[in-house]
């Protein structure tokens, strides 16, 4: 047992403590990981505000860090103590029907006990006071300590900073590979991309990347517009300026509609107006939101039947162990400008500041540094 300095979120909607917990050691083909910084995304305030019907207290939140491998369990052969890894909440074990198809970075090998915040024996590795504290998305990286499957962390460069690199464990990886691995944009295409937090941003890298002819950017925040026309957007739309649903303003702004529109919101009346702004007979909608527990998606089956698509993409459909140090790569060679996405840095007992900053729309992406 260790002592590892924590953010625990004890109860939904309720700011998280700082305390010092307990944690165990690593068990067999798990991994002890010293957390070096760890982004904040829209999903951990997702949860805390109590909407996750998968949201379980007290846990420690945060799936978007930077690690040092610290102690490996008995039979663990993929990493070292001091590899540099990323946590992965999407884990990769190779074996299961879902990785072996080829089809899908949706690994299952563990996805029942991760969803409970347990580890895949059935059991916690974190408590305080003696009571059990939860795991969370299987990383629990607003931890200075974490227990981790050997399956769910990716071994990276040692040269590549982990107060930057961490945002590849959720964020920038998901949105980049919505558009590159989900939709497969090509050159020419149109694009509309709806919500300019990490997500959509860096689904924006992709649409350049992929060599978009046009990236309409959407945000009710005009504060994010800037950002957006720096990193590639050919138009900033705020739905806030006109007195008719978006989805009638890009529809006539493309002639007809996008080849693919992406949803980095969580709003479901947003998914709905992402599907209808795409091209009829062709045009694709991705959403990559999170949407609370108990709603709904609708549109007029019509909007399907004359060919437009609509489908979903989780971390970007990228398979954590295999493609994230390509990841990295391109974030050495400024392929994949990270700097641009870190807005504020703080130490962790200032965590709940992080979660204020996204709240007022103040931050695209705090980093919290041990
Ligand atoms: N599918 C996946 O694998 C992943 C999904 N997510 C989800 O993606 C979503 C976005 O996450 P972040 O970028 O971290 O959030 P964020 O809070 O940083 O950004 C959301 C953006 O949406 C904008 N927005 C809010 N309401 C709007 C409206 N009515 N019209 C237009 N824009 C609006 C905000 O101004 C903000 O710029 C969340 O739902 C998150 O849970 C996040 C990571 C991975
Ligand atoms: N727990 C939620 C579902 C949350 C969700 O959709 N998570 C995404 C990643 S969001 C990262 O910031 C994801 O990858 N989902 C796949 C999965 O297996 O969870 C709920 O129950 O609604
Ligand atoms: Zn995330
Ligand atoms: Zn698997």
């Amino acid at each position: 047992m260790i002592k590892s300095r924590a953010a625990v979120a004890f109860e939904a909607k309720k700011p998280l403590e700082i305390v010092e917990v307990d944690v165990a050691m690593p068990k067999a083909g798990e991994v002890l990981l010293r957390v070096v910084a760890s982004g904040v995304c829209h999903t951990d305030a997702y949860t805390l505000s109590g909407a996750d019907p998968e949201g379980i207290f007290p846990s420690i939140l945060g799936h978007e860090g930077g690690a040092i491998v610290e102690a490996v369990g008995e039979g663990v052969t993929s990493v070292v103590v001091g590899d540099h890894v990323i946590p992965l909440y999407t884990p990769e074990c190779r074996q299961c029907k879902f990785c072996r198809s080829g089809k899908t970075n949706l690994c299952q090998a563990i996805r029942a006990t991760q969803g409970k915040g347990l580890m895949p024996d059935g059991t916690t590795r974190f408590s305080y006071k003696g009571e059990p504290i939860f795991h969370y998305m299987g990383t629990s990286t607003f931890s200075e300590y974490t227990v981790l499957p050997e399956i769910s962390v990716a071994k990276i460069d040692k040269q590549a900073p982990l107060e930057k690199v961490c945002l590849l464990g959720c964020g920038v990886t998901t949105g980049i590979g919505a558009v590159l691995n989900t939709a497969k944009v090509k050159p020419g295409d149109t694009v509309a991309i709806f919500g300019l937090g990490g997500i959509g941003l860096s689904a924006l890298i992709g649409a350049v990347k992929a060599k978009a002819a046009r990236i309409i950017a959407i945000d009710i925040n005009p504060a994010k517009f800037e950002i957006a026309k720096q990193l590639g957007a050919t138009d900033c739309v705020n739905p806030k300026d006109f007195d008719r649903p978006i989805q009638e303003v890009i529809v006539d702004m493309t002639d007809g509609g996008v080849d693919f529109s992406f949803e980095c919101i969580g709003n479901v009346q947003l998914m709905r107006a992402a599907l209808e702004s795409c091209h009829k007979g062709w045009g694709e909608s991705v959403i990559i939101g999170v949407a609370g527990a108990g709603q709904e998606i609708a549109t007029r089956p019509f909007q399907l039947v004359t060919g437009r698509v609509w489908r979903g993409s989780a971390f970007g459909g990228v398979r954590g162990r295999t493609e994230l140090p390509s990841y990295v790569d391109m974030a050495q060679t400024g392929e994949i400008p990270l700097d641009t996405f870190i807005t504020h840095t703080m130490g962790l007992e200032d965590i709940n500041k992080a979660f204020d900053l996204m709240h007022e729309g103040k931050s695209i992406r705090t980093v919290i540094h041990f």
